[in-house]
């Protein structure tokens, strides 16, 4: 028996009513599979712990995940309690940063039967890499003066091997898909960073001469996104520009309830972690509407993580037939609530068996 140790951090908002649907499903799964097994730990760290405790997570609590094979998480933030820069920077962006999680994944694709915002979506399956560790996430630069002389400094930071990670992740990435790589950027307005991103774009692309690449700024890439997602195979962008796109991304599938990601730590070290790209979405809490594709496509991806590929194509497929059949949750124009959507996925999981 396969045993897979995971941390599971529910976080804030529906963070905690998304991430228990999931590991549900991760639990049937195990059982229709035979051979293995998720033990899960819960972690109470969200907002109310800052409370509570004066930080959001306690001192030892990056040891205390390291030993885990994973860590599933839903979402950080509620600015009624915490400032969100603070419970961000205090939870989720920790661990992403101590772990070395330094490439976020973040897939996108056209599902039947839920509605797109666009007008005439042409089947679309995309991939974002995000760069996951630096870039314009930062903590660096400061505020002095008061008043209207105010001012604030914010410096970005960009490595070289963090942008060469990245860049050279999403050249492999795109071997195994349709070998095509755009890089988001914006060296017309940003004078340092990108245009260095751009050449450390160049440089990693002299080593695969098969895959066909394409360099837009930011700002043209976000339309394109809407006007033609379909072109798009792997694209490589900032911790920021990822962010952003990924969200875009989201939007044309339907909604951002349904969009997963996988940070990844690639070298071993420390624990990958599975979140949803959405956040807490403090306008729908406590209803049981939350959309719980996101978290459970996320599960999807941490399955594919643990190399249970054939078990995530699985629940993949059975995801795609919930939604195309109609179980969809008010944020993609149906009325299921969060739960018989994911009692729809279980009993089709069920009915595999
Ligand atoms: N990775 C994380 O933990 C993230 C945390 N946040 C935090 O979450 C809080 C809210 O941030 P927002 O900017 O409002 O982004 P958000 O993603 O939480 O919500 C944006 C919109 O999408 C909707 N939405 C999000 N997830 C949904 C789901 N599963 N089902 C149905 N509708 C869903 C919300 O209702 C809202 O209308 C803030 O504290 C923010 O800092 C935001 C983004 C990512
Ligand atoms: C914080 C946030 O929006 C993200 O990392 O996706
Ligand atoms: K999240
Ligand atoms: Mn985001």
């Amino acid at each position: 028996m396969k045993v897979f140790n995971i941390a599971s951090i529910p976080g804030d908002g529906i963070g905690k009513e998304v991430v228990p649907a999931a590991k549900h499903v991760l639990e049937v799964l195990a059982e229709i599979h035979g051979g293995l097994r998720f033990e899960f730990t819960d972690f109470p760290w969200d907002c109310h712990y800052y409370l509570e405790n004066g930080s959001m997570m306690p001192e030892d609590g990056l040891e205390t995940l390291k030993p885990y094979d994973a860590i599933f998480l839903g979402a950080v933030g509620n600015k009624k309690l915490v400032p969100d820069h603070i419970s961000l920077w205090g939870l989720l962006i920790k661990i992403r940063r101590e772990f070395e999680q330094v490439i976020n994944l973040r897939p996108a694709k056209m599902f039947h039967g839920v509605k797109s915002p666009l007008a005439n979506p042409k089947d679309f399956d995309l991939i974002v890499v995000r760069e996951n560790s630096e870039g314009e996430y930062s903590s660096i630069g400061g505020r002095i003066y008061q008043g209207e002389d105010e001012i604030a400094i914010q410096n970005g930071v960009f490595s070289r091997k963090g942008t060469e990670r990245a860049i050279r992740f999403a050249f492999e990435l795109a071997k195994k898909r349709n070998r095509h790589v755009t890089s988001a950027t914006k060296s017309n307005g940003i004078y340092h960073s990108m245009p260095f991103w751009d050449e450390v774009f160049e440089d990693v692309a002299k080593d695969y001469p098969n895959v066909k690449t394409e360099s837009q700024h930011i700002d043209a890439l976000a339309a394109f996104f809407v006007t033609r997602p379909e072109q798009f195979d792997v694209i490589v962008g900032s911790n920021l520009f990822g962010d952003i796109l990924t969200d875009i991304g989201a939007a044309i599938m339907g909604s951002v309830g349904i969009a997963p990601a996988a940070n990844i730590n690639v070298n071993g070290k420390y624990p990958s972690m599975f979140e949803p790209v959405h956040g807490s979405a403090p306008d729908i809490v406590g209803q049981g509407i939350a959309n719980p594709i996101g978290q459970i496509w996320t599960a999807k991806m941490m399955l594919d993580h643990f190399g249970e590929e054939e078990l995530g194509e699985v629940l993949l497929d059975v995801v795609e037939s919930v939604l195309k059949d109609g179980f969809l949750t008010p944020d993609v124009g149906g009325q299921s609530t969060t739960k018989e959507v994911t009692d729809e996925v279980i009993a089709r999981l069920q009915a595999k068996q």
